[in-house]
């Protein structure tokens, strides 16, 4: 990922699901952004239906009809975006039971859901057997023998598939980097060959296969090719011990613009799957959130204040680490852009938001003009692990998200009331331990 003093402007305006219109103003699916700020008060992201149904069928088109695509559900939990893909044919990845929640909400079908994560919980397994998921994707010794003893007390057997830790490194950033060894996540591919047989015979499970997921925002594509050529292996050597290995699930992680003008195309990623795995007569699935959503969003944010240095400016804006956390937590820079494009020079600038932080921070930029008061500016690239990763802290409420469709749009989260939030907390429900309560009752 580029450093905080890279920030860039967009290069690819006309990729994005942004366009300047014939006033010179950013629009979305014929929705001026300015207009749109009238609508709903700054800060927000809008994303644009049309972009992400559009990265859907670049997958699609891609991959063909035999790769199957899970949208992993963390990027943007949004159930009008779930919605969206699910009506498009896309299943579902998730990480938790309120992803599951989401999920169902949504109206998505649950045979389509395949679930990941390294500590779901027995509540979790639970509901997720409950709902007949698809597949779930074990990362531990320890959690294959929970779910077994949930599925055989329930008197049914789990899709199961092992996920592998392939022990490569996805060139991607540190903190987001999932499949080297003494990550996390998966299980060790040297410890497979031994469990797979051990697996297959346990009680309430029935092992389908192999999956695997090795980072986010891969921008090369060595790293797929490594890591499906190691699953590869594995899958012969485990059918050359006489185990069934039916299904492969392969991850996400495909990088996406964020103002390099550049980006991984799919029809090299589908290359590597077909040259790598594509003999195996395996059911073949990926997991891709980011390059579903993220260059369908914007977050669309006004200046609150300038303070003139000497040779830049910090433009304080309405939006802050709370609700777009990726500058602060990983060095990430969004191109930002004008609403309104205005003629003339440019000043270096420095945009900050308004929590107590001074990693609230968006980066660096000097094809601006100087910015003042009710400018309006919008962040690129915002649709994934924007509004998913935001919180409430210095008691900021979470922001709308709208969604353009076409000329419309419909704010499909409001802005959090902060009364919802205090009314628990003023008046706290005193109880005692000394009487159990059944698990639907416990606090939460
Ligand atoms: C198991 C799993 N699948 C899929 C993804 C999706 O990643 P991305 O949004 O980078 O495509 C993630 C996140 O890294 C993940 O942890
Ligand atoms: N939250 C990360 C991506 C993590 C993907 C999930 N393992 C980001 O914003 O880039």
């Amino acid at each position: 990922m580029t450093t905080i003093e890279e920030g860039k402007r967009s290069q690819n305006l006309h990729q994005k699901s942004v366009h300047r219109d014939s006033a010179g103003v950013l629009s979305m699916e014929g929705v001026r952004l300015d207009h749109l700020a009238e609508a709903v008060e700054t800060p927000f992201y809008a994303y644009s239906a049309r972009t992400i149904a559009g990265a859907y069928q670049d997958f699609r088109s891609a991959l063909g009809l035999d790769v199957g695509v899970c949208y992993a559900v963390k990027a943007n939990g949004n159930l009008s975006v779930i919605a969206l893909l699910s009506e498009l044919g896309c299943g579902m990845d998730i990480v938790s039971g309120g992803e599951l929640q989401r999920v169902v909400a949504a109206g998505a079908s649950r045979d389509g859901v395949v679930f990941s994560g390294v500590g779901k919980t027995r509540a979790e397994v639970e509901a997720a057997l409950a709902a007949g998921i698809h597949q779930f994707n074990v990362e531990s010794v320890a959690e294959l023998e929970l779910i077994s003893a949930v599925a055989a007390s329930h008197g049914v057997e789990a899709p199961v598939a092992l996920r592998v830790n392939p022990d490569i490194d996805a060139l991607s950033h540190d903190k987001i980097s999932t499949g080297r060894k003494g990550d996390k996540f998966g299980i060790s591919i040297d410890e497979i060959a031994s469990l797979y047989p051990r697996a297959s015979g346990m009680r309430g499970i029935r092992l389908v296969g192999l999956a695997t997921h090795i980072g986010s925002q891969i921008t090369d594509l060595e790293p797929y090719r490594k890591a499906y050529t190691r699953i590869a292996g594995l899958t012969r050597h485990l059918r050359d011990l006489g185990q069934s290995v039916t299904r492969l699930d392969l991850g996400g992680g495909i990088g996406i613009d964020y103002g390099s003008g550049f980006k991984l195309d799919l029809r090299d990623f589908a290359s590597i799957i077909r040259a790598t795995v594509g003999d195996l007569d395996a059911e073949l699935t990926v997991e891709p959130g980011r390059r579903l959503v993220g260059e369908a969003g914007v977050l669309v944010t006004q200046v609150l204040y300038s303070k003139p240095h000497a040779d830049f400016d910090i433009v304080v804006i309405d939006a802050a680490m709370n609700d777009l956390i990726r500058p602060a937590m990983y060095d990430a820079v969004h191109p930002v852009e004008m609403v309104s494009s205005t003629e003339g020079g440019s000043r270096k600038c420095r945009i900050v938001g308004p929590v107590c932080e001074s990693s609230d921070a968006f980066g660096s930029f000097d094809h601006l003009p100087e910015l003042s008061s009710g400018n309006l500016v919008a962040f690129l690239a915002a649709g994934a692990y924007g509004a998913s990763m935001s919180s409430t802290y210095n008691a900021r409420p979470l922001i709308p998200e709208v969604l353009i469709s076409d000329d419309r749009f419909a704010v499909i989260r409001r802005r959090q009331p902060i009364e919802e939030l205090l009314a628990l907390e003023r008046n706290p429900k005193w109880r005692s331990l000394s009487s159990r309560l059944p698990f639907s009752m416990k606090a939460g």
